[in-house]
C-alpha cells in the first residue's frame, strides 16, 4: 500500500500479569479500508483495540494513530478523532435521538450546519425517518436504536471507527441490515474502520483486508480472497473451511465491482438485472447466460456493471494465480 498508514503497531507486546496478550505484534491499517481482524475468544482482538484506544498500556513497542505516537500528550486528541462502536450499543435514554447523534461533535465544537447535513446523510443511509430526531430512544425498536448507535459513532465523521464485536449480539437478519449499513455509510463517507469479529463469515463480507488473530499475533493479513484460497498455516485454513466463501462460487459481486472486473456504466445491448452485491456468483450464471447484465447495487446505489465477460475474465486470473501457486 502507498498512502501512510493511519495506525501503525510495532512489536508492541501487552501483559496481564503472567499472561502474554499481544505478542509482539507488527500491523498497520491503512486511510479508507476497512481491516477486520478475525479470531477464536482469548486470541487478544479485543486488546488489540484497547490498546489502540489507550486503554491499556503495552510493555514495549510503539504505536502511532494518524501520524501522532500515542502517548499522554497527544491521548485526548487522538481519542476524539475515533469512533467507537461497541457491542452494548446504549443510546442516552432522556435525550433525544438528534441530541444523541449531536453529542460528539457538539463536545467537539464542530460546526452546527455541516454537522446538520451530515445527520441527515446518516439517518437516511439508517433508513430512519428524519422526524425520528425529536424522539427519545425508547420511542423506536430495538432495531432502529441499534442503528442510531452505529451512525452516531460517524457523526463526527471522524477519520478512524473501532468496532468491536458491534452484531454479534444480534439475530441473523438484524445483523445482515447492519453490516450492510455499515458498509453503505463507509462508502459514503469514506472513513477507516477496524473490525473484530469471531465470525468467519462476517469478516469476509466486511473486510478489504482481514488478519487472522491467535494468541496475541497476526498469523495472517490478507484479502478475503487470498485469505480463503491461500491460507498460510493450518489454523487459518481450519478457521475458513467451514465459512461459505471458500469456493469460487460463493464470492460476493460487490467483490467483483470492486476489483474493477465491471464498469461503471451499462454495457450496450445487453438487457439490465439489478442484483444486490451480496449476493454470489452462483447465483448469477443463469441469468448472465440469457443475455442480460448485472447492475450490482449496494444499499440504494448502483456500483457498477458486470457482464459475462467481466465474470469469465475473473475467473481466468483466478485459475491462473491458483496454477501459480501450484507450479
Ligand atoms: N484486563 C485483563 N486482565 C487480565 N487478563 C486479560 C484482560 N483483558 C484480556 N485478558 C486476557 O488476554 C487474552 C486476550 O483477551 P482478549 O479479550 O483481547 O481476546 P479476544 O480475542 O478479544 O477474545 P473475545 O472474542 O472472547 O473477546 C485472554 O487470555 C484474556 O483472558
Amino acid at each position: 500500500m502507498s498512502s501512510k498508514p493511519i495506525i501503525q503497531l510495532a512489536n508492541v507486546s501487552v501483559v496481564f500479569g503472567q499472561q502474554t496478550a499481544i505478542d509482539h505484534l507488527s500491523l498497520a491499517v491503512y486511510p479508507h479500508e476497512i481491516l477486520v481482524l478475525v479470531g477464536e475468544s482469548g486470541g487478544g482482538k479485543t486488546t488489540i483495540l484497547r490498546t489502540i484506544s489507550g486503554l491499556v498500556k503495552p510493555i514495549s513497542g510503539q504505536i502511532s494513530v494518524n501520524g501522532l505516537p500515542l502517548n499522554k500528550e497527544n491521548l485526548r486528541h487522538i481519542r476524539l478523532n475515533m469512533g467507537y462502536v461497541l457491542q452494548q450499543i446504549s443510546l442516552f435514554p432522556n435525550m433525544t435521538i438528534k441530541q444523541n447523534l449531536t453529542l460528539l461533535p457538539e463536545i467537539k465544537h464542530q460546526a452546527k450546519k455541516p454537522t446538520d447535513q451530515i445527520i441527515k446523510e446518516l439517518m437516511a443511509a439508517a433508513k430512519l425517518p428524519l422526524d425520528y430526531l425529536s424522539k427519545y430512544p425508547s420511542e423506536l425498536s430495538g432495531g432502529e436504536q441499534q442503528r442510531v448507535g452505529i451512525i452516531r459513532a460517524f457523526g463526527t465523521r471522524p477519520a478512524l471507527i473501532l468496532m468491536d464485536e458491534p452484531f454479534s449480539a444480534l439475530d441473523p437478519v438484524s445483523r445482515e441490515q447492519l453490516q450492510d449499513l455499515t458498509l453503505a455509510i463507509h462508502a459514503h463517507f469514506n472513513n477507516t474502520i477496524l473490525f473484530i469479529t469471531h465470525d468467519m463469515n462476517e469478516a469476509l463480507k466486511m473486510g478489504q483486508r482481514i488478519g487472522v488473530v491467535k494468541d496475541g499475533q497476526v498469523l495472517q493479513l490478507s484479502t478475503p480472497d487470498e485469505i480463503v484460497r491461500h491460507p498460510n498455516n493450518a489454523y487459518v485454513k481450519t478457521l475458513f473451511n467451514g465459512s461459505e466463501a471458500h469456493q469460487t462460487q460463493n464470492v460476493y459481486l460487490r467483490r467483483l465491482v470492486l476489483a474493477g472486473y465491471g464498469q461503471s456504466t451499462p454495457f450496450q445491448g445487453l438487457e439490465i438485472t439489478t442484483i444486490a452485491g451480496d449476493q454470489t456468483l452462483g447465483t448469477t450464471y443463469q441469468i448472465l447466460a440469457e443475455n442480460h447484465q448485472l447492475a450490482v447495487k449496494q444499499q440504494d446505489q448502483v456500483i457498477g456493471y458486470l457482464n459475462a465477460d467481466s465474470v469469465l475474465r475473473f475467473l481466468a486470473a483466478r485459475a491462473k494465480k491458483d496454477d501459480a501457486k501450484h507450479t
